[in-house]
């Protein structure tokens, strides 16, 4: 059998208690075989954890992740602005090859700082696929369709390609990558093409994914035609089940709240994105009180800036307690909670947690920095005072993907030179 075992670190366990252990992984089939003290001596490979926390690899549950080639392009908007004056048109003139680079400098970027899952929304998705693939991360991709401003036939095509794409490649990558239908909102989306486009999903077990609730701007208008909060809208198109996700969540009142109780309706909280676009202060203890399933997600590079989920966490913890007035509330082990099994739920993908016969994602955070000196609190340190950079190494599904700081799976100086030469090209074309 081939096996790698992570030596002599503190491990996090599901129960947010952090323990002195190794981690026996199962290289064949990517799970864990052992945690514990006196695990078998010999392993085909060994990972130094040594003065480390390995906790579960960190999952980003709502990201576009090609958008790192729009990262500080358009800043200080809020999001119908951002995205008619400067994003969608940018977007226009991204090519296949764009997305492709795109995406592997945030996958990188990921990597690097202990991300292990995602779950993605764009287009030209083959090309994020074909990169996931590469990189050794897990994802649940798919195409993000929009219909307003089409015609019919377009906007058909638009829906038709965000479920035939979700059919292709589900179990790519060895089963590493899952699909969703993704259209882009529910405000974005005429009704009928939401209607069919979640009805054509379910009927093949595949989640739908959508943002939600983002803005007062985007609720508003649905409440004065519909006579109806969005989520009971989107209950009504059969987009509120089990399965689906929605990202943000922002502006959901105490109906909404029980109705993603109640469906087991994933919600994404973007902390960074919320508060870059002013966008607002979702609920989150309110939802997590009700018992909703709640990730964390980076949004785009282009609303963050960046796909840290150290950051994404701490900001989530500071802007739930503000958004509760209550100091108490969205505490360290909530967000570090959030942002692994939560994210893990939310987005219908194993992972998350630490455990014998879950399967190996795993990020090694180094604790000798002056910034996580004294140890006095692990969880607090991942949730307050930890960042990306602190990752020494990186595992999916059994393969290393970082070995101290150096990302084996994709080739970084490369992928930084092809970036910075896609947006000089880029922008001439804009
Ligand atoms: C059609 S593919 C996805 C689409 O979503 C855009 N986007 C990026 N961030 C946000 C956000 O916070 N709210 C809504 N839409 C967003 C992205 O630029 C793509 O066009
Ligand atoms: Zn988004």
């Amino acid at each position: 059998m081939d096996t790698l075992r992570i030596e002599g670190g503190q491990v996090l366990r599901p129960d947010m208690t952090v323990e002195r252990a190794d981690v026996l992984v199962d290289r064949d089939d990517g799970t864990i075989l052992d945690i514990g003290t006196d695990l078998d001596a010999d392993a085909s490979e060994t990972l130094d954890a040594d003065g480390c926390l390995v906790m579960p690899g960190l999952v980003n549950a709502h990201c576009h992740v090609s958008m790192t080639l729009l990262r500080g392009y358009a800043d200080d908007k809020e999001l119908d602005a951002w995205l008619r004056e400067d994003i969608w048109p940018a977007e226009a003139a991204l090519t296949a090859d764009d997305i492709r680079v795109g995406a592997e400098l945030g996958l990188v970027e990921m990597i690097r700082s202990g991300t292990t899952t995602f779950a993605d929304m764009y287009f030209d998705v083959p090309e994020i696929v074909d990169a996931v693939e590469d990189a050794g991360l897990r994802a649940r991709l798919g195409h993000g369709s929009v219909t307003i401003g089409k015609d019919d036939d377009d906007a058909w095509d638009d829906i038709e390609e965000s479920i035939e794409i979700a059919r292709e490649f589900d179990g790519a990558a060895d089963g590493r990558i899952r699909t969703a239908v993704m259209p882009h909102s529910l405000t974005t989306v005429g009704e009928k093409y939401l209607r069919e486009a979640a009805a054509e999903a379910h009927e093949d077990d595949i989640p739908v994914h959508y943002h939600a609730n983002e803005t007062t701007d985007e609720v508003d208008p649905i409440v004065e035609e519909r006579d109806e909060h969005p989520l009971s809208y989107a209950k009504d198109l059969g987009m509120l089940t089990e399965r689906d996700f929605i990202a943000h969540g922002v502006h959901v009142d105490d109906e909404e709240i029980s109705l993603l109780a109640e469906s087991g309706t994933g919600v994404v909280h973007c902390p960074a994105s919320n508060m870059k676009l002013a966008s607002g202060m979702a609920p989150v203890q309110d939802m997590l009180d009700a018992g909703v399933t709640v990730g964390i997600g980076t949004d785009g590079a282009a609303s963050n800036n960046d796909l840290d989920m150290f950051d994404e966490m701490r900001d989530a913890a500071m802007i739930g307690k503000l958004a509760a007035d209550d100091a108490s509330a969205v505490a360290a082990e909530d967000v570090v909670r959030m942002g692994t099994a939560g994210s893990a739920d939310a987005i219908g993908l194993p992972g998350g947690a630490l455990e014998v016969g879950g399967v190996a994602d795993i990020a090694v955070v180094d604790l000798d920095a002056p910034h996580l000196t004294p140890a006095n609190d692990l969880v607090s340190h991942l949730a307050y005072a930890a960042r990306g950079s602190d990752v020494r190494h990186t595992v999916c599904d059994g393969q290393v993907l970082m070995q101290d700081r150096e990302v084996l799976t994709l080739d970084e100086s490369s992928v930084m030179e092809r970036a910075r030469e896609a947006v000089t090209e880029l922008r001439d074309r804009i």
